[in-house]
């Protein structure tokens, strides 16, 4: 696939990078992804997990939505941010999955069906992940009501926009002083922070709850 210029220097190519992909790129990105096997093809069902912004604002249709967890990763605002909570030059802080045996990431899983509503969501996600946002598609085991395989989108350490780990004081000062087309950061993590207290209270998560303090 011909790589997309993710050269962005300006506010303005940002925007230009919002460029709709066609079914073909689609279906290209998706058997790009780390050996993404298009799951159910009979059933034409997707699942889809969701850990930071699509908790709370996933913009696409789907046809149920489950709370639950992936296990051997934890939540870390890593990802830096220029698309949405923060600007070129001044990136804002989003979170990404890191790898970790212990660790144990509540989100939610979004259940896709039928091929329309599939492509419909995927061609939202690759634009908002992996062109505008550098995730890459990762295949989990996620646990809620039964375990499924799910796709989700993480930022891993090679990619342009990645911040990496930083004492808490500096992640929180990132999050305090940023702001993108999307709103504050401090919208992102509140947001983050409400929905997961509200919808998965049993699930503790150290790391939001020392930028919260
Ligand atoms: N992949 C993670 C993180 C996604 C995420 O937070 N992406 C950001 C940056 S690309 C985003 O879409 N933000 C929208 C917003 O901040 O309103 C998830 O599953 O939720």
């Amino acid at each position: 696939m011909n790589s997309i210029d993710l050269d962005i220097t300006s506010e303005n190519q940002v925007r230009n990078v919002e460029k709709q992909l066609t079914s073909n790129e689609i279906s290209e990105w998706l058997h790009q992804g780390s050996g993404f096997k298009w799951s159910c093809p009979e059933t034409q069902s997707l699942l889809v997990f969701g850990y930071g912004s699509l908790v709370w604002l996933p913009k696409f249709a789907f046809h149920n939505r489950e709370v639950g967890y992936v296990h051997g990763f934890v939540r870390r605002f890593w990802q830096g941010n220029i698309s949405h909570r923060g600007v070129p030059g001044s990136p804002g802080r989003v979170v990404t999955l890191v790898p970790d045996d212990k660790g144990v990431t509540w989100g939610v899983t979004f259940h896709l069906k039928g091929k329309k509503q599939i492509e419909a969501a995927l061609r939202h996600l690759v634009t908002r992940e992996m062109i505008n946002g550098g995730y890459e598609m990762r295949t989990a085991k996620f646990y809620g009501h039964r375990t499924y395989d799910i796709l989700t989108f993480v930022a891993m350490p090679d990619n342009a926009h990645y911040l990496g780990p930083a004492p808490v004081e500096t992640v929180a000062a990132t999050i305090v002083n940023s702001r993108g087309r999307s709103g504050h950061n401090l919208e992102y993590i509140f947001n983050l922070i409400d929905t997961l207290r509200r919808e998965a209270p049993q699930g503790v998560d150290n790391h939001l709850t020392s930028l919260e303090e």
